[in-house]
């Protein structure tokens, strides 16, 4: 049996990342999505084991330590990291997933799995991410200037990723990562017949 493929969709707090990968599940019901282990509290309407994994820090730092993480990073004062035996095993089993995480993260990914598909989601203007991250309403004036300070540095990470796509508008977005995922298929299927 083939391994599935491992989708990397990652970008600046606020491009719209969620609102992408919420909308690709419901046009593709066979892909898996990771959830995440997070030490951030959880927002109005989360859910734990539905939008992430919530944890306190000890035991986040003890899934560190068990080495149960495929990778992790601190970003903006709360630790965020990728299950590990959830992703092998869908895989392994020929299914598609797709891990939504920000860029250090999505680098350190790159380097055990550099055979994963890597994309860059950006925002049409630094201005439409920073109206969108405040339209959120999930963040106090501070927790939104850390993160478009950190934005800044993320999109000149852009170039280490296979795919750059810009969330003007969800549907288009969207059309374009499943034209990816179509595409590195055909590819993929076409290796295996060299
Ligand atoms: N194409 C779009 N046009 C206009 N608004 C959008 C678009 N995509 C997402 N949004 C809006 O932008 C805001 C941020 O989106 P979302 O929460 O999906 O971003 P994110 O990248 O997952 O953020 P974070 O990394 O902070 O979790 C939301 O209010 C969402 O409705
Ligand atoms: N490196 C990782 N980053 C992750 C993971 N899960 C989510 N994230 C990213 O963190 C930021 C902030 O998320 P928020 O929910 O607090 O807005 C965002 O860029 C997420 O994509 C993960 O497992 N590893």
């Amino acid at each position: 049996m083939s391994k599935g493929l491992l989708i990397v969709l990652s970008g600046p707090s606020g491009v719209g990342k969620g609102t992408v990968c919420s909308e690709l599940r419901k046009r593709m019901p066979d892909l898996i999505y990771s959830v995440s282990a997070t030490t951030r509290q959880p927002r109005l309407g989360e859910e734990n084991g539905v939008n992430y994994f919530f944890k306190s820090r000890e035991q986040f730092l003890e899934m560190i330590e068990n080495d149960q993480l495929l990778e992790y990073a601190e970003y903006v004062g709360n630790f965020y990291g990728t299950p590990r035996d959830f992703v092998e095993e869908t895989i392994a089993s020929g299914k598609d997933i797709i891990l939504e995480i920000e860029v250090q993260g999505a680098l350190k990914v790159k380097e055990k799995f550099p055979e994963g598909v890597f994309v860059f989601l950006l925002p049409p203007s630094l201005d439409e991410l920073k109206g969108r991250i405040q339209g959120r309403g999930t963040e106090n004036q501070a927790t939104i200037d850390h993160r478009m300070s950190v934005a800044a540095h993320e999109i000149g990470l852009m170039e280490n990723y296979d795919y750059a796509v810009v969330n003007d508008e969800i549907d288009h977005a969207c059309q374009r990562i499943q034209s990816i995922v179509i595409a590195e298929h055909c590819r993929i299927r076409k290796q295996g017949k060299c």
